[in-house]
C-alpha cells in the first residue's frame, strides 16, 4: 500500500518522462442518460506500436465457439483473459493498469463501497479484420449486472467503431476507436445501456482491445 501511494504521488506530480502511458492527455467525459457516462483519451498509449506489435505475436490468442440456441457457432474474434494473478503479456499493460488504477481510484473506491479497488482483470480480444465483431451486451456478467462499475478499453491496430445504445432502444452513439485510444465506460453503463463493435465492409486489418475490470465484473 504505501509503495502504491508513493507511485501514485509521483505520477501525479510530475509524469512519467516517457512512459507508455500519456497521463497528462486530455479527457472528455460524455455523460449519457441513466447515469451513464463514457470517457475518451485518444492516443492515450504512448507505446501503442511497439505494444500491438508484440500482443499480436506473443499472445496465445484462442478461437472460441458458442452455443446458440441449438447450434454451435465460432465467435467471431479470437480472445485471450488475464484472471487477476495472471501476469500481463506485456509491460506496457502493466503501466497502462497502474495508470488508471490512480485516475480512477476514487471512482473505482465508490463503487466498492467499502476500502480501495483496483482494476483486476484484462480481457483481451483481436479483431482478425472487418468480418470479426462483437454483437450487442453489456458486461453485465458478475457485479455490474446491479452495480455500477468501470470498463477500461485500450484499442491498438485498425479503427474500429464502439457503438453504445441504451438498453431497450434508442438512438446510438458512435466511438471510433483507432490506435492507442482510451474508452472508459462507467457509471450504469453495463447496465442500462449496451454496446458493440458491428463488422464493417471497409477493408480493415486487426484490431487488438485490451479490457480492464474490476474484480468479479465479466
Ligand atoms: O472490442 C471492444 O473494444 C469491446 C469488447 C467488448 O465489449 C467485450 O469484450 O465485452
Ligand atoms: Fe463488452
Amino acid at each position: 500500500m504505501g509503495d502504491r501511494l508513493a507511485l501514485q504521488g509521483s505520477l501525479f506530480d510530475d509524469g512519467p518522462a516517457e512512459g507508455a502511458v500519456r497521463t497528462r492527455a486530455s479527457f472528455r467525459r460524455d455523460y449519457l442518460t441513466r447515469g451513464a457516462w463514457v470517457d475518451v483519451c485518444p492516443g492515450w498509449l504512448a507505446s501503442a506500436d511497439e505494444t500491438y506489435r508484440a500482443l499480436l505475436r506473443d499472445v496465445p490468442w484462442q478461437a472460441e465457439q458458442r452455443q446458440m440456441w441449438d447450434t454451435v457457432v465460432d465467435v467471431p474474434r479470437l480472445l485471450c483473459f488475464y484472471g487477476e494473478d495472471d501476469p500481463l503479456p506485456h509491460d506496457s499493460l502493466v503501466e497502462a493498469k497502474a495508470a488508471l488504477d490512480t485516475r480512477y481510484a476514487a471512482t473505482l473506491g465508490r463503487y466498492a463501497g467499502s476500502g480501495p479497488e483496483q482494476f483486476a482483470t484484462a480481457g483481451l480480444c483481436l479483431y482478425r479484420d472487418g468480418r470479426d465483431s462483437v454483437a450487442w451486451h453489456g458486461d453485465r456478467i458478475g457485479r455490474s449486472r446491479t452495480i455500477d462499475t468501470l470498463v477500461a478499453i485500450v484499442s491498438l491496430g485498425s479503427r474500429r467503431d464502439l457503438m453504445l445504445r441504451p438498453r431497450g432502444g434508442g438512438t446510438s452513439r458512435r466511438y471510433p476507436l483507432g490506435h492507442g485510444d482510451l474508452v472508459v465506460m462507467g457509471g450504469s453503463a453495463q447496465r442500462t445501456w449496451e454496446h458493440c463493435v458491428p463488422k464493417t465492409a471497409r477493408d480493415v486489418g486487426p484490431r487488438i482491445s485490451v479490457q480492464f475490470r474490476p474484480r468479479g465484473v465479466r
